[in-house]
Order: structure tokens, then C-alpha cells, then sequence
């Protein structure tokens, strides 16, 4: 059987990857399983917090599915250690003043918490400039455009997963 390799969503808080991730796992049923990555405790010093998103990944990994991980710029980092090999793809907001409507029409944050992720976002953003940070950017400005991109970063294992799932049946 063949594996995919697992990808990676990240991007600022309010860029959209939820969406974005509900609408491909919505049109593509059986093709991705979602894994949450954070763990319930911070890691220790000099811990790779890495160990219990692997054992997922490749639980994931080995169910045939592409696994998809919505992980923040540290997750990101901390993947980067380990020997996972995935695609990392960076969910970018078209500009802050965008972000920062988008969190508000949300309706999920204090103005304490939009402060913050804002920060968090400017530190996000000029990681994501730096060469080999992200495979992909994918900005998304218009959610239709965006969601094509990312499909068309997907399409080959999705079309490769597909036609193994039809033999087995
Ligand atoms: N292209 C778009 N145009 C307009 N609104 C959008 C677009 N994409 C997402 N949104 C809206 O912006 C808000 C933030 O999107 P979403 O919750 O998917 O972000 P997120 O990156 O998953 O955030 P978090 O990391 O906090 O979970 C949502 O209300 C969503 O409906």
C-alpha cells in the first residue's frame, strides 16, 4: 500500500485554515483524517515535543489516508526535527487589517485575545518570508481561489489515493 505524505496547515490564527481544511475534508471524505497536535502538558527542556504527534502521523499514515495537522508556527519548527516527512503549507491572511475584521466578525476573542493573536500573527508572517520555512503559501484572500490552490497542491495524492481505494474494493 502506498503511504502520503502527511501536510502541514499553518498559518496566522483567523487566516482561515479551518475553513479551508473543512471544505477539503468535506469534498474528499475518505481521503484525510485530521490529527490534533497539541499535547496536554508544555515540553520539557530540550524535549522534542514532536513525539506524540509522530505516533499519530503515522497511525494516520498507515490507515492509507492523508493526514492533515493544523498546527501553529511552533508545531511547525518542532516538526521540522523530527523525521517527519511533510508538506508544509502556510495559510496567509491578504493583510491585517483583513485578519484582525475577519477574528472580529468571528466573534471568538476579547480584545485582549485579537491583540495578541495579532502579535502572534506579525511573527507568523515574517517566519513564513523566510526561504524554506513553507513548501506553499496560499493566500487567502477570496476562499474559492484559496481552496483551488490548495487542492491543486493535493490533487496527484488525492487522484493516487482514490484509485487505491477503488482497487481495494
Ligand atoms: N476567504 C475568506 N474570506 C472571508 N472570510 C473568511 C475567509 N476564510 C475564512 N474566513 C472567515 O474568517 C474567520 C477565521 O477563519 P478560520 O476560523 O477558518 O481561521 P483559522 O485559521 O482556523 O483560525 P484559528 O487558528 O483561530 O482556529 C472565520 O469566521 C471564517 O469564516
Amino acid at each position: 500500500m502506498e503511504t502520503f505524505q502527511p501536510v502541514v496547515i499553518s498559518g496566522p490564527s483567523g487566516s482561515g485554515k479551518s475553513t479551508l481544511v473543512k471544505k477539503l475534508m468535506s469534498e474528499y471524505k475518505d481521503c484525510f483524517a485530521f490529527s490534533i497536535s497539541h499535547t496536554t502538558r508544555k515540553p520539557r527542556d530540550g524535549e522534542i515535543n514532536g513525539r506524540g504527534i509522530k505516533k499519530a502521523v503515522e497511525d494516520i499514515m498507515k490507515t492509507g489516508r492523508i493526514c492533515i495537522l493544523d498546527i501553529d508556527m511552533q508545531g511547525v519548527k518542532n516538526i521540522k526535527k523530527t523525521d517527519i516527512k511533510a508538506r508544509f503549507i502556510f495559510v496567509k491572511p491578504p493583510n491585517l487589517t483583513v485578519l484582525e475584521k475577519r477574528l472580529r466578525d468571528r466573534g471568538t476573542e476579547t480584545e485582549d485575545s485579537l491583540k495578541k493573536r495579532l502579535d502572534t500573527a506579525k511573527a507568523e508572517l515574517e517566519y513564513a518570508d523566510q526561504k524554506g520555512s513553507y513548501d506553499h503559501i496560499i493566500v487567502n484572500d477570496d476562499l474559492e481561489i484559496a481552496y483551488e490552490k490548495l487542492k491543486g497542491i493535493l490533487i496527484k495524492d488525492i487522484d493516487a489515493l482514490q484509485k487505491q481505494q477503488l482497487r481495494a474494493h
